[in-house]
């Protein structure tokens, strides 16, 4: 168990409130998300899904603080969100450790930056590292780190920061198949300890499916909530899980949902 587990349960209500987005370019306005409206549980591990294009990562960046809404509003924990800040974590696509640090010195940044004792950042770094397999590669730079290596330290440094939301843009996405479905079940192990709100972007069904506790599926022209879907498949889960005739009607039913999307856009040049 980490230590983090039990100050964090409570924490981590995301509400969306009639959020729209519109960029302008070059005279015209681009209607990226319309009137979005959700609300996630602390704890929850929530999943947004979609076409490309439908404005997954935008609705992220929002709830991040990375760019203003055009209306609407987001909270976390009944606070506006006007710009990042320490309670949202973020996990990139990308790799983005800084390649100048070691695992240890990317991941102990935030730590070090409030103001924590030496002693305290080595034993809570070290406790993360030893627990995503990362510890005797603590004084590696990320050049020598494997795609997979580096999203663990990524996820980690997220984490350590004890953040009441943790934003994933999908993280995974880069990485081989194998690789990916061990990284899925390293987060669930992780997420099941601390029980941190998880809002995760992916483009991959299954992958939604497996780890979420809720899909939002949207929609295009403009951006916008299409269905919400419960998963209530048991946990822990295990990837033998995902040949359930369960799982594979869920599957079913989300990629119609998003055929449907797909095809509009595609109608839409
Ligand atoms: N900063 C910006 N300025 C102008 N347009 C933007 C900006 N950010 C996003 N867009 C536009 O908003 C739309 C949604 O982009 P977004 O990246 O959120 O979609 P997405 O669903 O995450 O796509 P993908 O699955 O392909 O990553 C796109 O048309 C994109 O060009």
């Amino acid at each position: 168990m980490l230590m983090q587990q039990v100050e964090q349960s409570v924490k981590g209500a995301v509400q969306i409130e009639g959020l729209s987005v519109s960029f302008h370019r070059q005279g015209r306005e681009n209607r990226v998300l319309e009137e979005i409206q959700l609300g996630i549980r602390p704890g929850e591990f929530a999943c947004l899904l979609g076409p490309s294009g439908c404005g997954k990562s935008t609705l992220l960046n929002l709830v991040a603080g990375f760019i203003k809404p055009t209306a609407g509003y987001v909270t976390v924990d009944q606070q506006p969100i006007t710009r990042p800040g320490a309670d949202r974590g973020f996990v990139f696509q990308q790799y983005s450790l800084l390649p100048w640090k070691t695992t240890f010195q990317n991941i102990e940044l935030g730590l070090k930056i409030r103001g924590l004792s030496k002693p305290s950042r080595r034993e809570l770094v070290d406790d993360y590292l030893n627990r995503v397999g990362l510890y005797k590669h603590r004084n590696s730079y990320p050049y020598q780190l494997s795609g997979g290596m580096q999203q663990r330290a990524s996820i980690v440094r997220a984490l350590v920061n004890s953040p009441s939301v943790l934003l994933m843009d999908e993280p995974f996405a880069a990485l081989d198949a194998q690789t990916r479905h061990m990284m899925q079940e390293l987060l669930l192990d992780i997420w099941e300890d601390l029980k941190t709100t998880v809002i995760f972007v992916t483009h991959d069904i299954e992958e939604a499916i497996f780890l979420g506790d809720r899909l939002y599926i949207m929609g295009v022209q403009p951006g916008h909530i299409k269905a919400e879907l419960p998963i209530r498949l048991s946990r822990p889960r295990h990837f033998d899980d995902t040949l359930s005739t369960e799982f594979i009607n869920l599957h079913r039913q989300v990629f119609e949902c998003i055929r449907e999307e797909t095809l509009k856009s595609m109608e839409a040049g």
